[in-house]
């Protein structure tokens, strides 16, 4: 008997372009969203993006509360939730980089209450998904989350940003190539649920961007256009899946124990492009694969070495033989890799010399 069912949750509104910052009124109307909402920012996108915003509503009447958060952490999301509840906000919209959106998409999870998704930087796949990632304890990878219900990336912020979180956003991209060959593995190995659809749009949104990479140039805002509709597609991956198994296989659980390693050494898009290299060459050595992991990353001015990193050689090495630990998510490490394997990838790929 057929008995499957499933329930994806994508946003209603996508927005990217040239200046639809100042379209967000209109967006949260379209949507019948009323009421004050509560803008969870970060310093730099509060000046850039969330002040802007807030004129704009403030011109229609609408008076947003605003909420600056420094760190993605649990006491940040209370704070949004105690913030919101006290300044009776209708809605949470989170503007600036992954941790703000991601704080502002837990907090309204926790708070069952709308969230809008303003990102200031092309930097990481959660721009559109419905998952959170807060860390938690030793827990640095996402959880369930809600999704947003607009999203409003304006190319102009965008491609203002520093070139670095931009180029994250990319090599967040391309580490869905091992993150794809992950999820088949466990579904071959461990009869892990797979969805050809959502695997297939993970990779051919990786596939596209590298098409794309000589368009991806500092300052262009062509740039921005091009990697934030990536993001989108591979935040929809996420939905479909259910999970973040599309965007996020073994070189996501390497970025996850190099957090809390080396907090805050490296963003993680290029954390995970680093660990994509060497988790390529695991899969499949021969073919070649990890190598055109690296020349793109390398021709976008993502790191591809722990020194580029800013992450010694002894911590690369500590992270790729503990982190298939973190998570229950079984990947091309399995049980695990002793310390000699891993020297073995980590030289060989030329992440670590
Ligand atoms: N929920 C999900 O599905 C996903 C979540 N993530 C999470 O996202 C986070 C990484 O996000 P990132 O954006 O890389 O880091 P981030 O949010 O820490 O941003 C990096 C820095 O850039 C600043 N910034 C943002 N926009 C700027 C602009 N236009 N100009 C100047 N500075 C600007 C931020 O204020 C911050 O100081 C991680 O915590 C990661 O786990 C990553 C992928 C998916
Ligand atoms: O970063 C992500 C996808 O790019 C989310 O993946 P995690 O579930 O590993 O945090
Ligand atoms: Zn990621």
């Amino acid at each position: 008997m057929f008995d499957k069912s499933t329930w994806i949750r994508l946003p209603r509104n996508v927005v990217v372009g040239k200046g639809v910052r100042s379209q967000f009124l209109e967006v949260v109307d379209d949507l019948h969203l009323r009421g004050r909402p509560l803008f969870v920012t970060s310093p730099t996108p509060r000046s850039i993006a969330a002040e802007p915003i807030a004129a704009d509503l403030e011109a229609a009447g609408i008076e947003p509360a605003v909420v600056t958060v420094e760190r993605a952490s649990f006491e940040a999301v209370e704070e949004v939730i105690e913030t919101a509840e006290a300044e009776e906000a209708a809605y949470l919209v989170g503007i600036g980089g992954g941790k703000a959106i991601d704080i502002a998409k837990m907090a309204s999870h926790h708070l069952e209450m709308g969230f809008c998704s303003v990102p200031t930087a092309a930097s990481h796949d959660g721009i559109v998904s419905n998952r959170g990632s807060v860390p938690d304890g030793d827990t640095r990878h996402s959880v369930a989350a809600e999704p947003p219900l607009a999203v409003v990336a304006d190319t102009e912020l965008l491609a203002d940003a520093p070139w670095e979180l931009t180029t994250a956003g990319c090599a967040d991209i391309i580490s869905n190539y091992t993150a794809v060959m992950d999820w088949r593995l466990a579904h071959r190995l461990k009869n892990v649920e797979y969805s050809g659809f959502a695997g297939a749009l993970a990779e051919m949104t990786a596939e596209i961007l590298v098409d794309n990479a000589d368009h991806v140039r500092p300052g262009l805002e062509e740039s921005a256009w091009i990697v934030t509709k990536a993001l989108v597609s591979s935040g929809v991956a996420m939905s479909i899946a259910g999970s973040s198994r599309p965007a996020s296989g073994a070189e996501h659980l390497f970025s996850h124990q190099l957090d809390r390693l080396a907090p805050d050494a490296a963003l993680h898009g290029h954390q995970v492009g680093v660990g994509s290299i060497m988790t390529a060459y695991l899969h499949d050595g021969e073919r070649g694969l990890w190598q055109d992991i690296r020349d793109a990353l390398d021709s976008i001015d993502a790191p591809t070495t722990a020194a580029e990193l800013g992450i010694d050689d002894e911590t690369v090495i500590e992270a790729l033989t503990t982190c298939h630990a973190i998570r229950d998510r079984y990947t091309i490490l399995g049980d695990g890799m002793n310390e000699e394997a891993a020297r073995e990838v980590a030289t060989t790929t030329g992440v670590i010399s």
